[in-house]
């Protein structure tokens, strides 16, 4: 039986750091992002679908899709951010359980599943555990729009697309707190794998 651990938090909770440190532990790891890019890859059925909805503006001159603009339109506006989900959210989830299933049938002890949306979307269904990376809303707040070159309000908008980070942190079983360096974030990792997994 493979043991399927879900990590989640806010975006730009740390994420990417905690699975990066999984992943040079050996863990497999599902990486929803990942996923949400393999199944709107150029010329793939997904793409298409997006194209005939948001029109030719979110194809880029590649034919790839233009991540940055479809990331303006959908995250200052509910309305067209959930017409994207009603297109990618099921592909995004076929993909993820296909993958998982791979691990299983390779008999992998542990595998992990990196997901933003893993509350929103109910991903719960498919962890034995649950990790959310939280930290502050200013810490949050202020990493995203430094990574992303983002003001305020439009990292704002991105952060109020998703359930607030406090309510996924009581329903975590684990809590990785990432407001200090990443070292102290790797820490409590380690120290956590050390007690559960071993
Ligand atoms: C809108 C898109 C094209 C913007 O691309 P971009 O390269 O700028 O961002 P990227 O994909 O790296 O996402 C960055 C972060 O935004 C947040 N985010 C992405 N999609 C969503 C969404 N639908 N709802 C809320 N937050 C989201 C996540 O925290 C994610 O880690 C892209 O995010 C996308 O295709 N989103 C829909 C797919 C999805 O739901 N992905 C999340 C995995 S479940
Ligand atoms: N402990 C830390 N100290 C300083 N900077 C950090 C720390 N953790 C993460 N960061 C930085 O904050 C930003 C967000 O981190 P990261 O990309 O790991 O978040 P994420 O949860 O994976 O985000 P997303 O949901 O957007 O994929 C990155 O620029 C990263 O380098």
């Amino acid at each position: 039986m493979t043991k399927i651990i879900g990590i989640t938090g806010g975006i730009a909770s740390g994420k990417s750091l905690v699975s990066h440190y999984l992943e040079t532990q050996g863990y497999p790891i599902v990486d929803a992002d990942v996923v949400a890019r393999e199944v709107v890859a150029k010329d793939s059925a997904g793409l298409k679908r997006i194209e005939e909805e948001f029109g030719q503006t979110v194809i880029d001159a590649d034919g790839q899709l233009a991540r940055k603009r479809l990331g303006q339109i959908v995250f200052a506006d509910h309305g067209q951010l959930r017409r994207l989900n009603a297109i990618m959210q099921p592909l995004i989830r076929e993909r993820i359980i296909s993958h998982l299933n791979a691990l299983r049938e390779q008999g992998a002890k542990v595998a992990f599943l990196v997901a933003p949306l893993l509350f929103e979307q109910s991903y719960q269904s498919l962890c034995d555990e649950i990790v959310v990376v939280y930290v502050s809303p200013q810490t949050q707040l202020q990493r995203l729009m430094q990574r992303d070159q983002l003001t305020q309000s439009a990292a704002q908008e991105r952060i109020n697309a998703q359930w607030p980070l406090k309510q996924k942190v009581q329903q975590a079983d684990i809590i990785i707190n990432n407001d200090e360096g990443p070292d102290q974030t790797r820490e409590q990792v380690a120290a956590w794998l050390k007690r559960t997994i071993a």
